[in-house]
């Protein structure tokens, strides 16, 4: 169903509302579950293609189980690596601003330190503060496009090392005690390290999309400060505001991005107010470079138990 027009049977075009010109747009008009028909996914799959996230109010009827009924229509759920899913559901992630690991306050895209990571995230809006706590999110797609010719060729030849195992203490130094027992208990129990062109080839529409986020070490073959500085001046591109779009949470929304061709930001934003989201997750495939070369895991190593003190 490539044919927008096809999609405009099943959605009408009245019922998309695109948020800014390059990125996000909101669906009206669907209440989402595992019921609907094979054409009004495909036709979901086929906006998600075109604006890279989407937003659909309203959907307070989702429990656990009927969210991922849904997103399994999508494609085949997985868990987090090292998160594991709420008992009981498949891939249920469980954001809680007042646990460890709740505040994804960092640019990222789920998941890069796999080699397959997921396709897409369906994130509900379940316990959403009175202020702040918004989610942003960039389309990676036009951040490439934005490159100027000479830094596309830089990116196009260029590979990152991404790993789950990164400086915590650098990168969240205002963090919790129990943010960073989180991080070294649980989110890096298996340490991953997998290496991904930084120019992915999109496998449905053939788009070229900048492939980095907050699981980049380094690239290979640079050191880690020259990596450091060739970092920022990509990521600029990612995070300029005309590549991104913010969203206003009310409970019982849900947002689909497509994650092979954007990058989010959860901003930290809302003191102790509380705030829960929670995300089920499909599965992906492993990326592949402008020269067809496919991302490779080179290392899975579960970390010792920790030692009782
Ligand atoms: O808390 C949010 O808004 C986003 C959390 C996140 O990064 C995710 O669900 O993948
Ligand atoms: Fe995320």
């Amino acid at each position: 169903m490539n044919n927008p027009s096809v999609v405009d049977q099943i959605i009408p075009a009245t019922d998309v509302l695109p948020l800014t010109a390059r990125v996000g747009a909101e669906i009206r008009g669907i209440r989402l579950g595992a019921n609907l028909s094979d054409a009004t996914i495909a036709s979901i799959n086929q906006l998600l293609l075109k604006h890279k996230v989407v937003f659909f109010r309203g959907q307070d009827h989702l429990d656990d189980s009927e969210h991922e009924l849904f997103a399994r229509r999508l494609g085949d759920l997985v868990p987090h690596p090292t998160q594991g899913p709420v008992a009981g559901t498949a891939s249920i992630l469980n954001l809680d601003s007042s646990r460890g690991g709740g505040r994804a306050d960092q640019w990222h895209t789920d998941v890069t330190f796999v080699d397959a990571y997921p396709k897409f995230s369906v994130l509900r809006g379940v316990v959403i503060p009175a202020a702040g706590g918004d989610t942003i999110w960039s389309n990676t797609h036009a951040a490439y496009e934005s490159l100027p010719a000479a830094l596309k060729l830089l990116a196009d030849n260029l590979w990152a090392i991404h790993s789950n195992a990164y400086d915590y203490a650098a990168v969240r130094p205002r963090a919790s005690a129990e943010e960073r027992k989180h991080f070294e208990e649980v989110f890096t129990s298996t340490v991953y390290e997998t290496e991904h062109p930084v120019v992915r080839v999109h496998p449905e529409t053939g788009e070229r999309s900048l492939l980095l986020g907050n699981f980049v070490q380094r690239f290979v073959g640079l050191s880690r400060s020259d990596s450091a500085k060739l970092y920022e001046l990509f990521q600029s591109y990612v995070t300029t505001p005309e590549n991104t779009v913010r969203w206003r949470w009310q409970a019982g929304d849900v947002a689909i991005w497509d994650n092979r061709a954007t990058q989010h930001y959860a901003v930290n934003d809302y003191g102790d107010q509380h705030r829960i989201v929670r995300r089920a997750t499909v599965d992906g495939d492993v990326p592949v470079s402008v020269d067809g070369r496919h991302s490779v895991t080179h290392a899975k190593t579960a970390k010792p138990a920790a030692k009782a003190a």
